[in-house]
């Protein structure tokens, strides 16, 4: 006789905070589903038999009172590298293992950083409301951009993301400058041509795009403030692929009103989505997207299959592949 798959919580199939049906089959693969409603409808019914909770990227945190809902986890599988919607020392005080899927969404984020460099150098998005415009008679001086091949990029935060922009950057002949807790091997620099700016400042001052793409820590919350800004060139452009709290996004708004620098794209914002009122939405230097840097479906697929491997490995008591120590 088959054995009985483990019990596992998700958020929802569908809608804003769910999986893409599709993907809950992965899921299925593993897993018996009960989602976070039916849960709260029946907490007694449902919440002794889940041992893993698996968090689709913008699932409402894994709040302590729901935890204690659940007195057989083992796991709290998270889709995606970002962590900072958990409380890992929180968790794994219950005895509860913490899992995330780091690499598989390299590609797509660096991909996404480079298509929003890209975009608005270029005032791609711009061009575009002037081509479907039927009035148009004239390509309009504001669809003037910045040259990107040549330019220098700056790095801020060479992990696997920060790495892969940079070997993208090197085939639009930028000069690469990174910054980041710990220097990177010789080899590593070597091969995409990268130098090492031990100070922010210095990469801040000489760069003509700063990419943010470190990890949301108390040390990295404000990382790009006022001061910051201010060292940035004038026509140098912000991209942040990271999280939003890593920019003081008032300063931010501030530097791209006062011309302090030439633009800033960001795929995160603090909070998401933006309130309709907020200025960053209103000002004519910025594009955003909403937290779509994963958003392809080999990445998403990817994603999941990960997550839903290292929970089934906390579930069964063996090694969890991906299993997160510390925040
Ligand atoms: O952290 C990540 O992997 C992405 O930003 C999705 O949350």
């Amino acid at each position: 006789m088959e054995e009985e798959k483990p019990w596992a919580l998700i958020s929802e199939v569908g809608g804003e905070f769910g999986y893409l049906e599709e993907l809950a089959d992965i899921l299925k693969q593993h897993f018996q589903l009960v989602c976070h409603r039916e849960l709260l409808q029946n907490p007694a019914l449902h919440g002794p038999k889940i041992q893993a909770l698996l968090m689709w990227k913008y699932c409402p945190a894994a709040e302590p009172a729901l935890l204690r809902l659940l007195p057989s986890l083992k796991v709290v599988a998270s889709a995606g590298v970002g962590i900072d919607h958990l409380d890992v020392p929180f968790i794994r005080g219950l005895g509860v293992k913490v899992a995330n899927t780091p690499g598989v969404v390299s590609n797509a984020t660096a991909d996404m950083a480079m298509g929003l460099l890209l975009a608005s150098a270029r005032k791609i998005l711009e061009g575009h409301q002037i081509a479907l415009d039927p009035r148009t008679t004239h390509i309009p001086q504001s669809l003037m951009g910045v040259e990107v091949t040549g330019s220098t990029l700056g790095v801020i935060g060479m992990g696997e993301i920060g790495y892969k922009i940079a070997q993208r950057s090197k085939g639009f002949e930028m000069k690469i400058l990174y910054h980041n807790r710990t220097r990177r091997s010789v080899e590593a620099e070597q091969e995409v041509e990268a130098s090492y700016c031990e100070r922010l400042d210095e990469l801040l001052r000489r760069s003509d795009f700063v990419v943010v793409a470190v990890k949301l820590t108390s040390d990295t919350t404000g990382l790009i403030g006022h001061r910051e800004l201010s060292l940035m060139k004038p026509t140098a452009t912000l991209v942040n692929i990271s999280r939003g709290q890593v920019v003081d996004q008032d300063a931010l708004v501030k530097a791209l009103q006062s011309g302090t620098i030439r633009a800033a794209a960001l795929d995160v914002t603090h909070p998401e989505p933006l309130p309709r009122d907020h200025p960053l939405l209103g000002l004519p230097n910025v594009l955003i997207t909403p937290h779509i840097g994963i958003s392809t479906y080999d990445t998403a697929s990817r994603m999941v299959e990960k997550m839903a491997e290292n929970a089934a490995a906390a579930v069964k008591g063996l090694p969890v592949p991906n299993e997160v120590k510390s925040q």
